[in-house]
């Protein structure tokens, strides 16, 4: 009996964010690293989360990254994978590579897991959506000089119409990061900047980063050393001492444009942890990191 009462506890402290939530968008950025998680049961349980959203009239958005996938599939073809400021190197055949396995594998294998757990998702490939400027990347060895990496975009407009017409008709939106570029070509864009841009473009309320840490860390080689409410204030310290490094670096930098752009709540959880959204927005201790003013 007890344990049936401690359920109804639980349903209960749920109440007030759905009630509060009911209506309301939010974007939520599902990371390449916890999707490569050999455990299938990973991303049953996150498409589980978003088959819940769904069902409590939360309108859930999903941007999806594929940075690994992106490597793997790079190098059976023979090419290496290069990095500059976080941005992959992306020549012609990396950009073929990278369209086929965001928009034609990881985006499908989403929607599919999201649709056989009872949810409604459909596919929305970026270039459907996001428009993009060739991104150049200053040179850290010879500040001023800027680099040209290739078919990598910087997204600057969404078309919130598509989006919008699936949430009308209560369907989740998966959304590969790609975007068209002023010359027609297709764009790689950085999936974080992407999710970020597109909770602005809809005027989220949340925005959650999903990725393989437990939120963003004191000491990156210390788990448990979350840091649960960072303030906007502390980032460019934790940028320039290198605690904030690597992948962390653009979620953090398009989080801070979020908030400032209107998003409520901006949250960093761990894809691994077994329904990791549901307890960031429906419990009051909330897990990983929230970013505040
Ligand atoms: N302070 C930090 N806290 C947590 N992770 C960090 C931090 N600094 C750098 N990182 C790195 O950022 C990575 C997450 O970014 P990324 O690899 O792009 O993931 P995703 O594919 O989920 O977007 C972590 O795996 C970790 O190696
Ligand atoms: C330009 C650029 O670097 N694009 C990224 C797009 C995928 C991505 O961002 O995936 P994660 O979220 O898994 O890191 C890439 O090619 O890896």
């Amino acid at each position: 009996m007890q344990d049936l009462i401690a359920k109804a506890a639980t349903l209960l402290e749920a109440l007030p964010y759905i009630q509060k939530y009911s209506g309301a968008t939010f974007v939520v950025k599902y990371g390449g690293s916890f999707m490569d998680s050999p455990d299938p049961t990973v991303r049953t349980s996150v498409a589980r989360d978003i088959v819940f959203l769904e069902a409590v009239e939360i309108n859930p958005v999903v941007v999806h990254g594929g940075g690994k996938a992106i490597s793997r599939a790079m190098e059976r073809a023979g090419l290496t994978p290069k990095f500059i400021q976080g941005q992959r190197l992306t020549d012609e055949a990396t950009a073929a590579i990278v369209d086929e396995v965001l928009s034609r594998q990881i985006n499908p294998e989403i929607v599919q897991t999201i649709n056989q757990l009872g949810g409604l998702a459909r596919g929305i490939p970026g270039p459907d959506v996001f428009q993009c400027r060739k991104l150049l990347v200053e040179d850290r060895q010879q500040p001023g000089r800027m680099l040209d990496i290739g078919y990598v975009g910087e997204v600057t407009r969404v078309d919130t119409a598509p989006i919008l017409e699936c949430l009308e008709q209560g369907i989740t939106p998966v959304i590969s990061p790609t975007a068209r570029g002023e010359d027609g070509h297709i764009y790689n864009c950085n999936a974080d900047i992407a999710a970020a841009q597109t909770a602005i473009a809809l005027k989220a309320r949340r925005l959650v980063f999903m990725s393989d840490v437990p939120g963003i860390l004191r000491n990156p080689n210390d788990p448990d050393s979350v840091i649960p409410c960072l303030r906007v204030a502390e980032v460019e310290e934790l940028k320039r001492t290198g605690v904030i490094d690597r992948g962390m670096i653009p979620k953090v930098d398009s989080a801070v444009a979020a908030l400032r752009a209107g998003v409520e709540k901006v949250s960093f959880v761990d894809g691994r942890v077994p329904h990791a959204v549901l307890l960031e927005i429906f419990t009051d201790e909330g897990v990983g990191t929230i970013l505040v003013p």
